[in-house]
């Protein structure tokens, strides 16, 4: 089966996190998400991580650190997430897309149900928190 890569971002502000409910319709529907998408054809993951998040959320990344990079075989699809962390955006996030958002704490986000793959980020960004005072 054919991998899609999928950029995702971490957007992070005062040890909280941005997060959007996934339209029923979609993939993985009706779970949250860390805002992003596919990466397109002559695309960088960085490039695309930029784009979605504008398409997405209205702001520009500056820049971003990567985080992790995990595939996950859905049964369905397969996805390829290279996850990203920027706390260097412009401007205030707000769906463009009709989609329900909300800023958590790190230390919140266990209480939320994501896609089975993003169970691997939501760990790491809370042992980026423990560890670092990068966030
Ligand atoms: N954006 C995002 N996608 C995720 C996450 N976790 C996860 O398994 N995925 C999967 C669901 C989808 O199969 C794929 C990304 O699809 P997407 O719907 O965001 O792609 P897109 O923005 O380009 O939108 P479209 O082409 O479907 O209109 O990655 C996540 O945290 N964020
Ligand atoms: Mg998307």
């Amino acid at each position: 089966m054919s991998q899609i890569h999928v950029a995702v971002g971490v957007i992070v502000q005062k040890q909280q996190v941005f997060i959007a409910l996934r339209k029923p319709e979609q993939h993985q529907g009706n779970l949250w998400e860390f805002p992003g998408g596919k990466v397109e054809a002559g695309e960088s993951a960085l490039q695309a991580l930029k784009r979605e998040i504008k398409e997405e959320l209205a702001i520009d990344v500056h820049s971003a650190e990567p985080l992790i990079s995990i595939t996950h075989d859905y049964g369905d699809k397969s996805v390829l997430l290279d996850v990203w962390w920027s706390n260097a955006f412009e401007g205030t996030p707000i769906g463009q897309e009709g989609q329900i958002t909300k800023w958590v704490d790190i230390s919140a986000l266990h209480q939320y149900e994501f896609p089975a793959a993003n169970k691997a980020i939501v760990e790491s960004i809370q042992q980026q928190l423990n560890t670092t005072q990068a966030f």
